[in-house]
């Protein structure tokens, strides 16, 4: 089976990188000349391109392979997604996006199943820096695709020695651990930027987890997908590290500082996303609600703490 990836962001390129040890990969840009002239992306500046990729801004070529890999951010997949005309019948379609789309409310699997129903949609998901990635270091990620059959079958196409995948049918659950995560991070930063300490990022964490998996069951997502490397794997990784862009935004936040709005942060379209199905269904998502209106300048961290600790005491 071949294999093709759409985007040459930091992610995209980074799991074509990784496997170009399995073959030929086809590696989709808009814009190839960087790419072209360089053999490098620039959002992995220092690592080569092996001479397995191929590098084409040819959107027609690249759909010409069987597994396809979409590593657009969330907000612009559907867009990118309406420029291609074919249904895509008998194609495998694996989001390696993260978020929850503003205008449908739909994860990237939801999006990719809408959009070409033909097709068969999966995801590849969980804790993975694409630079670690790219240097071959050793990542676990998630593969769900409802199809268990398929799901196998592009399971061990993608797996390379440096990069394992686990398996799994939930691909609501893998879908929202990703999104929500990155929401969380922020919030993370945000605690730790503004100096509110260790033991408060660990109850953000952990409450943060309660309000994933809350929701994931709300759903119908499997708790243990939430309690994976989906889920719970990718919530310490992007919570803990200053490599995560989500977690870097929170601590400018935190910190009163500026933020480079050109850098990819999944998390704040999506706890806007997450604020309007919370009072659409009524369902309690503290967490989502305080990260869209910190993000959106709408209340200051001292603000969020205030609101969070001074809701009425609960059972845990
Ligand atoms: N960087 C990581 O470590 C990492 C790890 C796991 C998952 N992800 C996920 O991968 C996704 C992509 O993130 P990234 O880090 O590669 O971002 P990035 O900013 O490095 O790259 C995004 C790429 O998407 C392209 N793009 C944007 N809009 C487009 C459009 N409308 N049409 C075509 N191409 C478009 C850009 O040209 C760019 O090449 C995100 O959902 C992110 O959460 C990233
Ligand atoms: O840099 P972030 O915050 O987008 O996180 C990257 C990955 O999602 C971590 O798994």
């Amino acid at each position: 089976m071949s294999v093709s990836v759409f985007g040459a962001g930091a992610f995209g390129t980074a799991l074509a990188i990784s496997l170009a040890q399995n073959g030929p990969v086809t590696l989709w840009a808009r814009d190839v000349s960087p790419l072209e002239n360089k053999r490098q992306s620039p959002r992995l500046p220092g690592i080569t391109l092996p001479d397995q990729i191929s590098i084409t801004g040819d959107l027609e070529q690249a759909l010409e392979n069987d597994t396809l890999l979409f590593s657009i951010p969330m907000q612009n997949l559907s867009g990118f997604l309406s420029r291609i005309n074919s249904d895509l019948e008998g194609k495998a379609l694996v989001a390696c996006c993260k978020g929850v789309d503003l205008r449908s409310g739909l994860g990237p699997v939801g999006i990719l199943s809408e959009t070409k129903p033909k097709a068969q949609a999966a995801i590849l998901t969980g804790p993975s820096f694409a630079a670690d990635i790219a240097k071959g270091l050793p990542t676990a990620l998630t593969l769900a695709c409802t199809d268990d059959a398929i799901g196998k079958e592009i399971q061990h196409q993608l797996s390379t020695p440096s990069l394992r995948l686990y398996r799994s049918t939930d691909t609501v659950g893998a879908e929202l651990g990703g999104a929500l995560k990155n929401v969380m991070a922020i919030a993370c930063g945000a605690a730790m930027g503004a100096g509110l300490g260790d033991s408060a990022r660990a109850a953000l964490m952990t409450r943060g987890f309660a309000e994933m998996t809350r929701f994931a069951a709300s759903r119908e997502a499997r708790p243990e997908t939430m309690a994976g490397l989906s889920g719970l794997g990718d919530l310490a990784l992007t919570c803990t590290s200053d490599l995560s862009r989500n977690y870097q935004l929170g601590l400018a936040l935190g910190r009163k500082e500026a933020f480079d709005p050109s850098i990819t942060v999944e998390g704040a379209a999506t706890a806007q996303a997450m604020d309007r199905i919370a009072i659409d269904t009524g369902l309690s998502l503290p967490i989502c609600h305080a990260v869209a209106a910190l993000t959106q300048g709408r209340v200051t961290v001292d603000d969020v703490m205030t609101q969070l600790l001074s809701r009425p005491l609960k059972e845990e």
